[in-house]
């Protein structure tokens, strides 16, 4: 018994408060006090100071209930703590969600705990009720056959209220999208009437705001070296490897004797690369206002030169048929307008595939499974709870207003995309056919790949300096709660939740790799990073590159508008028909803009202020991820100075703390 302190804390958003009663009650060991309905949180911080007759022990948890007289109105709590007999200094109590109508809500106090840090089962009731009420908010949903599984909920107010956009991402988004739109049809009227007659015309649509990336992208997209530069650093750096063997779909045809030389050179050198769009094979291109669009599957061989620069060597647009003469090889020494037609066919196959499998797939979709497997296996108080969750802010939103804007039935891909109104699907369904869980962990993703050690793919060196980073601070959480393999082994509930993640939220995705138990430390830190790691560094080197690289329509066309080139023969006219139109060219363009562009709605890798974890261990072990972070921001920006082209993808102050757009 004795005087507590009790502060409380509402959201620093305008619409965060609630003029709705709140009554309060701390649970302790010993007892539970009813402290009557003391708070009104309509803004900011509320403190009061409350005499309890009951002796209650060590607190355990704060309950609370809102009292709607008249009118429910939603209150956004972030915090509750509590002084006074029993706290041991400060008892931190996070909250951090949404207060809805009149049911108890219960925050356990902040010391993370697995079950069986619970001996006494002070908390085993409170962590089942709230997983089953988790399970009731958080479904899964189906969007097509073959993918892996989104959150129910074709809208942002079919979410959880705790998903959907608070009001200043929400004001931000709705305000950019609504000026872009704008910019687009005012400025897209004459779409239809002006035309590109020659590749320069595109500046017309060149954003004015472009970055300096994007002006080089225009100076020089035609280069070969830049060409072959995107695969290491560009947009898209998912699909480079290295070559084992010459590729078996690379007929070279009589009179290419000296290529097969050459190739058979560099690979000997362990200096040959390809980038095989074979995934595009047979994908049914879009019809778009009655006029069909064309994709294509291309081969490209690439050599690593001594100097870092990979340059292209060939390109075979379409892999070789049965019964049919071999494909028409591409080469360097080809006319100029011959093989820039052939490279823009590339850039064009490789917005298709980075889209669709680099971006919303391995990025935004995995993302989402990660979260809502973890929404429905995991309770507020476990460890890797509070490790995880900063991380899945936003992502369901953002994903639920992709698959309703974006990738939908009429959404941009139907309208502009080559890939559109179905052959999307069939990309998206086939890029998941074939994702491995190494594919998702930079280690052994760029060891497969052969990029490991290659000074010039930065890409791959922040990608495993990061996970490096990001691997620590997850060893360091787990250490803090798992003191042996056994620990993880009995843990249920991560158990649980990794089963839930492979065999649900991934569709049985262990003959890919996935784990459907964890059975070391080991496995669990590596699990987690390569969960952290999508959220963040796996998505951002993937979103982050479209205004630089997609903003110049020729180095990154949505659609194609005449077949691939059979013939040598080919003119700059032949090449601007085959690019997107003014107005898709106009679409793609406010598109990329408006998804491109820096977020002004901002949480950088690691800088929440949630503070999901009491006790002072989790708090260094996050002080030093944080440190770590600073280092890496640091280095990055002394590297960059002195390169042509800097690669900031993986800047830990460039790379959001999840999926938020
Ligand atoms: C043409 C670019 C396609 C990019 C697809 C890859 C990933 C998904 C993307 C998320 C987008 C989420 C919402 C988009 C909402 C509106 C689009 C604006 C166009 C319109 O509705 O008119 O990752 O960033
Ligand atoms: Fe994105």
């Amino acid at each position: 018994m004795g005087k507590y302190s009790v502060r409380v804390a509402t959201g620093d958003l305008f619409l965060a408060g609630s003029p709705n009663q709140v009554q309060l009650w701390l649970v302790g060991k010993h007892g539970e006090a009813d402290l009557g309905t003391q708070l009104r949180p309509v803004w900011g911080k509320e403190e009061f100071e409350i005499d309890v007759p009951l002796h209650l022990g060590r607190l355990l948890m704060v309950k609370l209930r809102k009292h709607n007289v008249l009118l429910s109105v939603d209150w956004f709590c972030k915090w509750i703590s509590v002084q006074g007999p029993g706290t041991q200094g400060e008892a931190f109590f996070p909250c951090y969600r949404w207060v809805q109508g009149h049911r108890i809500i219960c925050l356990p106090e902040g010391t993370a705990r697995t079950l069986s840090d619970d001996p006494q089962n002070l908390f085993k009731k409170y962590r089942e009720q709230e997983l089953e009420e988790r399970k009731k908010v958080y479904r899964w949903g189906s969007w097509k056959d073959g993918l892996i599984l989104p959150i129910a909920g074709n809208r942002q107010p079919d979410l959880p209220r705790d998903e959907r956009f608070l009001e200043d991402k929400d004001l931000d988004f709705s305000v950019s999208l609504a000026k872009a739109l704008k910019d687009m049809a005012i400025k897209g009227t004459l779409d239809f009437i002006n035309c590109v007659k020659r590749l320069e015309d595109f500046k017309k649509i060149f954003p004015r705001g472009k970055t300096a990336l994007a002006e080089r992208v225009h100076d020089s997209w035609k280069s070969d070296a830049f060409f072959g530069y995107q695969f290491l650093n560009g947009a898209n750096p998912m699909l480079l490897r290295r070559s084992s063997r010459l590729p078996a779909r690379l007929v070279l045809p009589p009179g290419m004797e000296d290529l097969k030389t050459q190739l058979e050179k560099e690979l000997q050198a362990g200096s040959l690369f390809e980038v095989d769009f074979s995934l595009l094979d047979g994908v049914k291109p879009n019809v778009i206002i009655f006029k069909p669009q064309y994709v294509a599957a291309p081969l490209v061989m690439l050599k690593l030169q001594p100097d870092g620069r990979l340059l292209p060597m060939v390109i075979q647009l379409q892999p070789p048929r049965y019964g049919c003469p071999p494909p028409l090889l591409f080469l360097p020494s080809d006319p100029p307008m011959a093989w820039l037609l052939a490279k823009t066919w590339v850039r064009s196959s490789d917005f298709q595939l980075h889209q669709l499998q680099s971006h919303l797939l391995r990025g935004h979709l995995i993302a989402e499974v990660i979260a809502v497997a973890t929404m429905r296996s995991l309770p507020s108080l476990h460890p890797i709870y509070k490790l995880l969750i900063p991380h899945f802010r936003y992502t369901m939103a953002i994903n639920t207003l992709a698959r309703s804007r974006l990738v939908s039935e009429g959404g941009i891909f139907d309208l502009v995309v080559s890939t559109g109104s179905g052959g999307h699907v069939d990309i998206l369904q086939r890029a998941t056919a074939c994702l491995t869980y190494r594919s998702l962990c930079p280690p052994d993703d760029l060891a497969d790949r052969g990029l490991l050690g290659v000074k010039s793919s930065l890409y791959g060196q922040d990608a495993i300096r990061l996970w490096g980073i990001i691997s620590r601070y997850v060893e360091g959480m787990v250490g803090l709660f798992y003191k042996s393999d056994q620990a993880v082994k009995d843990d249920l509930e991560l158990q649980a939740w990794c089963r839930e993640m492979t065999e649900t939220g991934l569709q049985m995705a262990q003959d890919r790799g996935f784990p459907i138990s964890l059975e070391s430390r080991a496995q669990l830190c590596h699990f987690v990073t390569m969960c952290i790691f999508t959220c963040t560094g796996q998505h951002a080197s993937n979103h982050l590159g479209q205004l630089d690289w997609y903003s110049w329509i020729p180095n990154g066309p949505c659609t194609m508008r005449k077949p691939p080139p059979i013939s040598k023969d080919v003119t700059e006219k032949d090449i601007v028909d085959s690019l997107p139109n003014l107005h898709q060219a106009h679409m793609q363009k406010t598109v990329t803009d408006f998804l491109g562009r820096r977020q002004p709605v901002m949480v950088a890798l690691g800088q929440h202020e949630e503070k999901y974890f009491s006790g002072p261990e989790p708090q260094a072990v996050l002080r030093q991820f944080r440190e770590e972070l600073a280092a890496m921001d640091k280095e990055i920006d002394v590297r960059n100075a002195v390169l042509d082209l800097p690669y900031e993808y993986l800047r830990p102050s460039m790379v959001e703390n999840s999926v938020t757009i």
